[in-house]
């Protein structure tokens, strides 16, 4: 029996990691959840799992869900805690043998920390955490004994291919990418998109923060840097190839030429499974890939003359530091101006670099110089959205 804390619970792979868990109702103990205000939806899932303690945003919600739950009727009642307080108490609680960390940006960064810090086993999709926090999270790993697994699907398939195999044979490591809801325009086309285009991506169903990304190709930007922290692989060994169906999630190349690939249907429930399991593979009764149906698969080289994003990530990540977690920060402020229309598509791009470009780095930095390089970011980014849209 694994012993799980969701943190993320209401969002899409909270809400993907609670189907798993469904799929395999004896191996499994929900111990605690954890969302934001989604009050309404946290509540049908304490009622369905059960957990000891739940975690919301603010006591405003907290109250919500008290009123949700006794309205439902449903018992034994939760504790509910309340702020990064309570996400990090349900992150390190002595319960819990997993944590699967889907909260989203940096706001999942502290709680990932306690995870490490208690020896946790982190199922994690929070790959803003990992950016942000990079040499400070593998340390608190060190100390406290647990282990990383990825759920974001690139990573994941990285993690199965490289199972086995001596660090010396790696050559390098390939993200795939859709290229986003934009992939078959121009960049001189993109001055005319909406934020309601971009959340359309080709092939996945996932939140809008990575749809948004996966269309600026940030997301494939965190992506490199997430993975050269999990594998300590450096930069010029990780490519980025695009792929139009997302039914190759990564493939290693290894020094002897041989490549591993592994594919499955686009469907976060896979990598979530492998995730909660690895390195078991119980069967379930998920969708299956059949080649045969889909007959052709696509890749493309990408560039960064189309995607400047996707650079900007390597930048970042090779002047290590601060620097990924300001590129991040300053992401996570550029997508929510163009989700309320105060920034264009086509101008994220400029911000970043531009916030990148201002930064004063820290090269080792602590906790408290990583806070403060985010709270920069945002200040930064926000002044920038805020000078360019009024004129
Ligand atoms: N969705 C996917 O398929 C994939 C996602 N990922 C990564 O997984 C993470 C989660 O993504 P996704 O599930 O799509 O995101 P969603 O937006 O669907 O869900 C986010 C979750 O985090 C909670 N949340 C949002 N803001 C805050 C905050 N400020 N403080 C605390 N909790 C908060 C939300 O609660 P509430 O509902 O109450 O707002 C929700 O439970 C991201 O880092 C993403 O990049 C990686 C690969 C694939
Ligand atoms: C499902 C998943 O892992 C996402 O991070 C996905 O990678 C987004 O798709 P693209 O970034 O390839 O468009
Ligand atoms: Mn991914």
């Amino acid at each position: 029996m694994r012993r799980v804390v969701i943190l993320g619970s209401t969002g899409s792979i909270g809400v993907q990691t609670l189907q798993v868990l469904a799929e395999f109702p004896e191996s499994f103990e929900v111990v605690g959840l954890a969302a934001a205000r989604s009050a309404g939806r946290l509540a049908e899932q304490v009622c369905a799992f059960g957990p000891r303690a739940v975690a919301v945003l603010d006591g405003e919600t907290a109250e919500a869900l008290a009123a949700e739950l006794a309205a439902r009727r449903c018992s034994p009642r939760p504790e509910i805690l309340v702020g990064e307080e309570g996400y990090v108490s349900l992150a390190e609680h002595p319960d819990a043998d997993v944590v699967v960390s889907a909260l989203v940006g940096f706001s999942g960064a502290i709680p990932t920390l306690a995870a490490a810090e208690a020896g946790k086993t982190i199922a994690l999709a929070n790959k803003e955490a990992l950016v942000a926090t990079g040499e400070l999270l593998l340390a608190a790993l060190s100390r406290g004994g647990g282990r990383i697994v990825p759920v974001d699907s690139e990573h994941s398939a990285v993690y199965q291919a490289l199972a086995g195999e001596p660090r010396a044979g790696i050559r390098r490591l390939i993200l795939t990418a859709s290229g986003g809801a934009f992939r078959h325009l121009s960049r001189e086309e993109l001055v005319r998109v909406t934020a309601a285009d971009a959340l359309r991506h080709p092939n996945w169903a996932m939140g809008p923060k990575v749809t948004i990304d996966s269309a600026t190709m940030m997301n494939k930007a965190l992506e490199v840097i997430e993975a050269h922290f999990l594998f300590d692989v450096p930069y010029e060994a990780i490519d980025v190839l695009l792929h139009d169906e997302s039914i190759v999630h990564a493939m290693v190349e290894f020094q002897d030429g041989n490549v591993k690939a592994v594919l499955s249907v686009p469907d976060m429930r896979f990598p979530i499974q492998y995730a909660l399991f690895a390195p078991e593979r119980p069967a379930n009764s998920f969708p299956r890939l059949d080649l045969a149906r889909v007959g052709t698969l696509h890749f493309r080289a990408a560039s960064c003359e189309r995607y400047p994003a996707l650079c900007l990530g390597y930048r970042a990540g090779k002047a290590g530091g601060t620097y990924p977690a300001v590129l991040s920060a300053a992401n996570e402020v550029a997508v929510q101006a163009l989700l309320e229309g105060r920034l264009g598509f086509h101008a994220v791009e400029d911000l970043l670099a531009a916030v990148l470009d201002a930064h004063v780095p820290v090269a080792h930095p602590t906790l408290t110089e990583l806070r403060e390089a985010d709270r920069w970011a945002r200040e930064e980014a926000a002044r920038r959205i805020a000078r360019a849209y009024s004129g």
